[in-house]
């Protein structure tokens, strides 16, 4: 049998350093959007867009071409963010062959649909098991090789399996699981946490705060997460409370990055202006709002985030608002 070979869709921090690392294992494709920067990425092994100084794998070929980085894949990882992902998928969708499992390394859901993307690659291409990848991982620490670990989830666990020996490496543990919806949930939700723990750390809390906005803030997402059909278990794991952890503390994190900035009185615009990265929890916090209320879910730290990355409240005002949580249990509490 011959090797499979993955494509990975997105060379922005996270597809760029998926393809690098699955580059040990397995031929990888990965497509830029920019004709440039493909040919970049294959003759220097470096992206100078979005990492630069990191040399990548000498064996991961770039292009520009969805149809090339398509035809021949065993396998698509999509790395594209949450607001590009059905557009790009639709486009791909015509050259990848029949049963190539594709997985989802995005952190949000859908802007208007509130889908998670494993949905929106079940109604691009029906019949391709469909998945996500996720877990603590902030790209450079993954691509300079310090130890990290992440999930990958497929409804049929022996395809799991089959895309963990392509992703892991020595240094980068890759675990199976089936509950895809827990860990695509887990990744939405711990972007809007990470920008709460921004936002407290901006506004001169301590270590206890980001304690309880990290330990409630995954309280939320398992809530959400059961009532939308996943396992409370998954959240407490790698790719909920993990994640959660990792991009609540982490300078890396552009998410917390922005919760610090709004409480220093920038607005989302001034904060994110001039960044060519993508910042999942602002979308994340409305979808997650959104699909709380439709569920009757109790997430008001969701709420006060969405509240002010998306409807010019203060963080001041979202912190009162927070000190008005009805007394209860530690288990029924919001
Ligand atoms: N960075 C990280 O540490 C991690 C990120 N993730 C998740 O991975 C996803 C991608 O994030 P990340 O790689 O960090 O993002 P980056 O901001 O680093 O890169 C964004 C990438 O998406 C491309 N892109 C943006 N808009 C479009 C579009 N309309 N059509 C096609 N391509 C587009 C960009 O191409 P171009 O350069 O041409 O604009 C670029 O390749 C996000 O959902 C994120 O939450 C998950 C785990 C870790
Ligand atoms: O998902 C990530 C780490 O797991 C990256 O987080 P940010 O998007 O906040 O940088």
């Amino acid at each position: 049998m011959r090797t499979p070979r993955m494509t990975v869709v997105g060379a922005g921090s996270w597809g760029t350093t998926i393809a690098s690392l699955a580059a040990r294992n397995v031929p990888v494709l990965l497509w830029a959007r920019e004709p440039g920067l493909a040919e970049r990425i294959t003759a220097t092994h470096e992206n100078p867009d979005y990492l630069a100084g990191h040399p990548l794998h000498p064996e991961l070929k770039a292009t520009a071409s969805l149809a090339a980085a398509a035809d021949q894949a065993d396998v698509v990882v999509m790395a594209v963010p949450t607001h590009a992902f059905r557009q790009v998928l639709a486009e791909l969708a015509p050259h990848v062959r029949p049963w190539v499992p594709v997985v989802s390394a995005a952190k949000g859901f859908e802007e208007g649909t509130n889908k998670r993307m494993s949905e929106v690659i079940a109604e691009e291409l029906p019949g391709h098991p469909a998945g996500v990848l996720s877990g603590p991982n902030l790209a450079v620490e993954v691509l300079t090789g310090l130890a990290a670990a992440a999930v990958i989830a497929m409804p049929d666990l022996s395809v799991a399996q089959r895309l963990q020996g392509l992703m892991r490496t020595r240094l980068f543990r890759v675990y199976t699981a089936t509950d895809v919806i827990g860990v695509e949930v887990g990744g939405a939700v711990k972007n809007v946490v990470a920008i709460a723990a921004g936002m407290a750390d901006g506004l001169g809390t301590g270590d206890n705060t980001r304690a309880m906005v990290i330990c409630r803030g995954v309280a939320e997402m398992t809530r959400l997460g059961v009532a939308m059909g996943g396992n409370p278990a998954t959240c407490a794991g790698l790719t909920g409370l993990g994640d959660a952890i990792a991009t609540s503390i982490s300078p890396l994190s552009r998410n917390r990055s922005l919760g610090m900035q709004i409480a220093r009185g920038k607005t989302v615009e001034e904060a994110t202006h001039g960044s060519h990265m993508v910042t999942e929890g602002v979308r994340a916090s409305r979808a997650s709002h959104e699909l709380a209320e439709k569920l009757g879910v109790d997430a008001p730290i969701i709420r006060e985030i969405n509240a002010v990355v998306n409807e010019g409240r203060t963080p001041q005002e979202a912190f009162r608002g927070l000190l008005h949580v009805k007394p209860a249990t530690e288990s029924e509490a919001g």
